[in-house]
Parts: structure tokens; sequence; C-alpha cells
């Protein structure tokens, strides 16, 4: 391989994808002269969006099922409604946007991402393939096309964990996971509302507790791409314009309880302690140790919260919540991982005195791999408009890892600022975003064709 970079030889054994370009199956003569972005307007509608947020800007806070996730819905469906699409909503709020093709009995080619963002986050993570697909229906309308196969926009409900702790919500249902469906039955959340009672009052789930509705029927789509920031610095740093994604990696996250006595701080001597947050503090080093201990730069974890009671300086902790994520392209690597911190965590509250209540795994979840009928799509789209690409995988999962499972799969990246994401020093220039928009909008157009 040509720079000996760890990622791509891993890329080629993951995808099993020679990292040379296949012969694209679909013609190099594009019908389209020009496509034509409406920059202007989409950078406004990305400035416009992030004002719904329960963060003071550049910051960018919105959570499933409030009050500026609500509004920030209305605007979507308003601009579907604008670019003439079929607006419907599915049982937890996933947003369908619709162009009806010539054989609209055909199955649709669909695209779409998510407008829910994590705590002081940033604009354009998800935003950009919701934004941007919307304008690449436009851009095709405006260049005079007719799709065969209907094109379909889904905002996907929930991708990010925050509200819930479950990740891909919307689309882990419409991928048909039961589980889920049964789980949300009891979840509630920090302030122990019910995601019922949450989705009703977002004007979702009115009288169903039945998911299983949101399930998407076999053979729904033929294709499913969707555009996304690289959220990695290797587009940027290489000067690429598009990331033709081949791969995504597994990700896991696991919720972790441990229990001790607690006791004041001052009376009760070291000897005699046994101490919930210290238990903690020793697992979250464990968690670096097994992931590094993996001799893989592809296998991560992270421990992103990390909470103590009862929370006082003059009060040992009584007890103690991890909540830990940790991914991996290689399943069974990350698995081990799992199992390593699952005895880590065993041995530390036998050895510390304290009681493991609870190590609860709430996603374990396969990687998922591209579909070649996606990729040379995505591929050819990107040479005719003379854009450079390269083939790379995902490290951040996306709804593509579920929408993989019921229909052929693909996502474009786009480069970010150094790469930053999930904080509010997030970028994309509105050219990048121009560029994902325009092979966004070919791509479709192969798919619908096909
Ligand atoms: N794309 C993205 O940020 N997805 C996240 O939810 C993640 O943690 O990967
Ligand atoms: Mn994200
Ligand atoms: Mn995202």
């Amino acid at each position: 391989t040509c720079n000996e970079d760890p990622t791509i030889k891993t890329m080629e054994d993951f995808s099993g994808y020679p990292f040379q370009e296949p012969s694209s199956s679909f013609s190099s003569s594009s019908p389209f002269s020009s496509l034509s972005v409406d920059t202007q307007n989409l950078r406004k509608q990305i400035d416009e969006l992030s004002t719904f947020s329960d963060a003071p800007a550049p910051s960018v806070t919105r959570i499933l099922y409030t009050d500026k996730d609500v509004l920030a819905r209305r605007y979507i469906k308003n601009l579907m409604g604008l670019a003439g699409l079929s607006v419907r909503e599915d049982a937890v709020g996933n947003i369908f946007g619709r162009w009806d093709g010539n054989e609209p009995e055909l199955s649709a080619v669909a695209t779409g991402s998510h407008i829910d963002a994590i705590p002081y986050s940033g604009k354009y993570d998800g935003v950009v393939g919701v934004l941007g697909a919307i304008e690449a229906i436009n851009v095709l309308k405006r260049s005079g096309f007719k799709p065969k196969r209907s094109l379909e926009i889904i905002l996907f409900t929930s991708e990010e964990p925050t509200r819930f702790g479950i990740s891909c919500l919307g689309s882990r249902l419409l991928a048909g996971s039961e589980a889920l469906a049964e789980a949300l039955k009891t979840t509630v959340d920090a302030q122990n509302i019910s995601f019922f009672e949450a989705a009703k009052s977002a004007g979702y789930a009115k009288d169903h507790d039945d998911l299983s509705i949101v399930f998407l029927k076999e053979g729904s789509y033929s294709a499913f791409v969707e555009l996304h920031i690289e959220q990695g610095p290797i587009l940027e740093e290489e000067g690429i314009s598009i990331g033709i994604v081949t791969a995504i990696a597994a990700p896991a996250s696991i919720k972790v309880d441990f229990e001790g006595d607690g006791g004041h701080a001052g009376a009760v001597l070291m000897p005699s302690r046994n101490d919930a947050g210290l238990a903690a503090a020793e697992l979250a080093l464990a968690v670096e140790k097994h992931v590094l201990d993996s001799g893989s730069i592809d296998t991560v974890g992270t421990v992103g919260i990390l909470e103590l009671h009862p929370g006082a300086i003059n009060s040992i902790p009584s007890k103690s919540h991890l909540e830990i994520d940790t991914r991996d392209i290689d399943q069974e690597r990350r698995n081990d991982v799992i199992e390593k911190i699952f005895q880590s965590a065993e041995m530390i509250a036998s050895k510390r005195g304290v009681r493991l209540s609870e190590f609860r795994i709430i996603n374990q979840d396969p990687p998922a791999l591209s579909h070649k009928l996606v990729i040379d799509a995505m591929q050819s789209a990107a040479k005719e408009l003379n854009l450079t690409h390269k083939s790379m995988i995902s490290r951040a999962y996306h709804d593509s890892l579920f929408m993989a499972r019921v229909s052929p799969m693909g996502m474009l990246f786009i480069p970010c600022y150094k790469g930053y994401s999930h904080k509010p020093e997030e970028y994309a220039s509105i050219k990048d975003i121009a560029n994902g928009v325009k092979v966004l909008a070919l791509t479709l157009a192969k798919l619908s064709s096909f």
C-alpha cells in the first residue's frame, strides 16, 4: 500500500475492498451538465437551525423531544415542503420527505441523517446530511432530472444517545429491533421521564406503545446513502474533497455502578474505607489499559460519564456511576476488551470491598460494510464531478450502521476543520459541503435510475 498508513491496511483487510477503485457499473457519461448548489441559502439554513439550541452560540445542545428539538423538526418539515416533498412522520418521530419517481411502485432510494445534538456540540454533525439532502433534491429538480425510483429523505430520531442512553434509536427501530421496541416500554431519562411521556409531549407515540409499527417493511429501500462530516482529520490533512466510506466501526456502550458504605471524609480512616469513587477511577484507568493492550490503533475506549454520590467534598463516595463507550472495526477484538473490562470491574469491587451493583451492556453492535452498488455509484459520481476522493472507514457510528441491515448502504464524508466534532469548534466550509451535496445528488440520481 502507498503510505504504510496502518489504517489503510486495516481498511483493506476490514472492508475487503482493494484500495484501488474497482471498475464502476455506473456509466461515466452523466446527463448533468451543471449541478448548482444554493450555497448562500444552505449556509443560512445551517445557521438558522443552530439557533434551536439549549446552549448559547456557538455551542449547540438539542436533545430529543425538547422544545428546541420540536422547533427544529418543524423547521425541517417546512423545508421539505418547500422542496416539494410529501412529508410524513412515524410513531417515534422519524420524519420522511418523499419525491415520487416515474415508477413509484419500485422501492425508493433513501438518504438522510439526524439533527439532535449532544450537549455543547457543533452545527454540522448530522445536520449536513439532512439539510444537504434537501438541497441535493433541489439541485436535481433545478437540473430538470426526474427520478425513476422515488427519492426519500429521512430525518432519524435520536442518533445521539444523550436522553435515553440509546444511540440511533430511530434507525434501530426502522431496522426492526424487537429488543429496543420492548425496552422502550420501561425506559426513563435522568429526570425519570418515560420515553413515551417524552414522545407524547413532542406530538409522537400518540396511541401506540407497540413500536413494531415503526419497523420498515422488507425491501422498503433499494439503497441508502448518508452524507456526513468526517469527524476526523484525514480528508483535510490530505486535501481530499470526498470520503467514500466502505465500513463503519462497531460501537458498544456499558453502564457500571459501584456501591460502598460512604462515610465522613475526616473521621473514617483509610484502612476501613470502601470507596466507590476510587473503584470507578480505577476502572476508568483499566478501560484505557485494556484498550491499549489490544495492540491495535483501531480499538478505542472512553469513559464519558463518571458520577459520584453524594458528590460532597467531605463525604466518601457511597455510589459511583460510569458509562463506557468502546469501539473497534474488529468486533471480536472489541468484545475481548468488554470481557476484560468486566473482569476488572469484578476484581476492583472485591479488592476494594465495594459492590458491583450494575454492569449492563446497553448495546454491542456489529460493524457494517458499505454495499458495492452504493460505493460504485458514489465513486463514479465523485469522479464525474472531478472531485478528489478516497475510500475510508468511519470510526464514529451513524444511522447508516442500522440502515445497512435493511438496505444496501453507503456514506459520503466531507472534510471538517481539524477533524473537530462533538464540540462547538466543529466546522465545515460551505465549499466542502456543496461538494458533498453535488456528489450526493449525482449518487442519488444514479441509484434511482438503476
Ligand atoms: N456520528 C456521530 O457523531 N455519532 C455519534 O453518536 C458517535 O458517538 O459516534
Ligand atoms: Mn454525533
Ligand atoms: Mn452524526
